[in-house]
């Protein structure tokens, strides 16, 4: 079990990135989303022990972790947002390099390395300088090392970014299989990134937790606010400058939107049921427009 509660980071220059929030996180895979700028790198940087929170407690199996990180740093993996690697080494390399600080046996690091870049698709391309690796394959290679000493915390920041959708589906479902015994936090601003595989959601903005809970107790949060709309072009932009949308369409008889708002907004409006990307957006909007909402929460 890992406890975040009330954690604060106020960067240097004063910019509060993280806001009194508070996060339970136990076994099982948590999507935390929000938008760019929300605070969840700085958030997966203070639950992996890499950057102290200014005020607040992780505890980790009850013990204070800012204080005494080595229990969870045993047990975690981390595959940060900014994931540098070693332009001369072969991922081969790489990961036994990382095996070797960890103080894995060779024999067995190179059993799991072998398995952890079967897993990751790059078995072929294992022999080959990073250097010359796309953004998709050093981001796998990023996943193989989170994944190095099996871990029983696994915090992945922005895993996708880079993946091509086929491999976005693999990563997704991995996930999904590890979390069955293990705690697992997935940071993101894509909704579909964690939309199949996540029973259970936070949405941090600004800083501040504004919903916990499973996908469905999002949706419902929009519920009677979500409206499909088929409008010629000019009145269709003056109601995308009003409210939020979350989908638009360009057919032959105008433009069909998905978009939130408490009453109808158009005389043809017609309400739909609310997906998790029309409620993520709601959300979103009504707490970037309600600053305090979060610490009423
Ligand atoms: N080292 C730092 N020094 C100063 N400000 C920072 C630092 N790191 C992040 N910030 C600021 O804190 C806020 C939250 O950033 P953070 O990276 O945690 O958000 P995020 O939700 O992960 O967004 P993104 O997905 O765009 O990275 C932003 O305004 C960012 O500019």
């Amino acid at each position: 079990m890992l406890e975040l509660d009330n954690v604060t980071k106020t960067y240097r220059g004063g910019r509060r990135a993280v806001d009194g929030l508070t996060l339970r996180l136990g076994t099982g895979l948590l999507g935390l989303l929000g938008p760019n700028g929300a605070g969840k790198s700085t958030l997966m940087r203070i639950a992996a022990t890499v950057t102290r929170p200014t005020s607040g407690t992780v505890r980790y199996r009850g013990v204070d972790a800012v204080a005494h990180p080595d229990p969870l740093r045993r047990v975690l993996g981390y595959l940060p947002q900014e994931f540098g690697a070693y332009p001369n080494l072969s991922a081969r390399e790489f990961l036994s390099y990382l095996a070797a600080i960890r103080g894995m046996p060779a024999r067995t690091a190179r059993a799991r390395i072998e398995e952890l870049l079967e897993l990751v698709n790059l078995a072929d391309a294992g022999r080959r300088p990073l250097g010359g690796y796309s953004g998709g394959m050093l981001r796998r290679v990023g996943i193989a090392q989170a994944l190095l000493a099996d871990p029983r915390v696994l915090i992945v920041d922005e895993p996708t970014v880079g993946l091509d959708p086929e491999e976005r589906i693999r990563f997704r479902s991995l996930l999904g299989d590890l979390a069955a015994d293990r705690t697992v936090v997935l940071s993101t601003h894509i909704v579909s990134d964690v939309e199949s595989v996540a029973a259970d959601l936070a949405v941090v903005v600004r800083g501040r937790l504004v919903h916990r809970g499973s996908p469905e107790t999002l949706r419902q949060r929009a519920a009677g606010r979500v409206w499909q709309v088929t409008a010629a072009p000019q009145e269709a932009a003056a109601l995308q400058r009003r409210f939020p949308v979350s989908r638009v369409v360009h057919t032959g008889d105008g433009v069909r939107m998905r978009l939130v708002a408490d009453g109808p907004p158009h005389r043809d409006a017609r309400p739909c049921a609310p997906d998790l990307e029309d409620a993520y957006l709601a959300l979103v909007r009504d707490a970037a427009a309600r600053p305090g909402e979060g610490e009423r929460r």
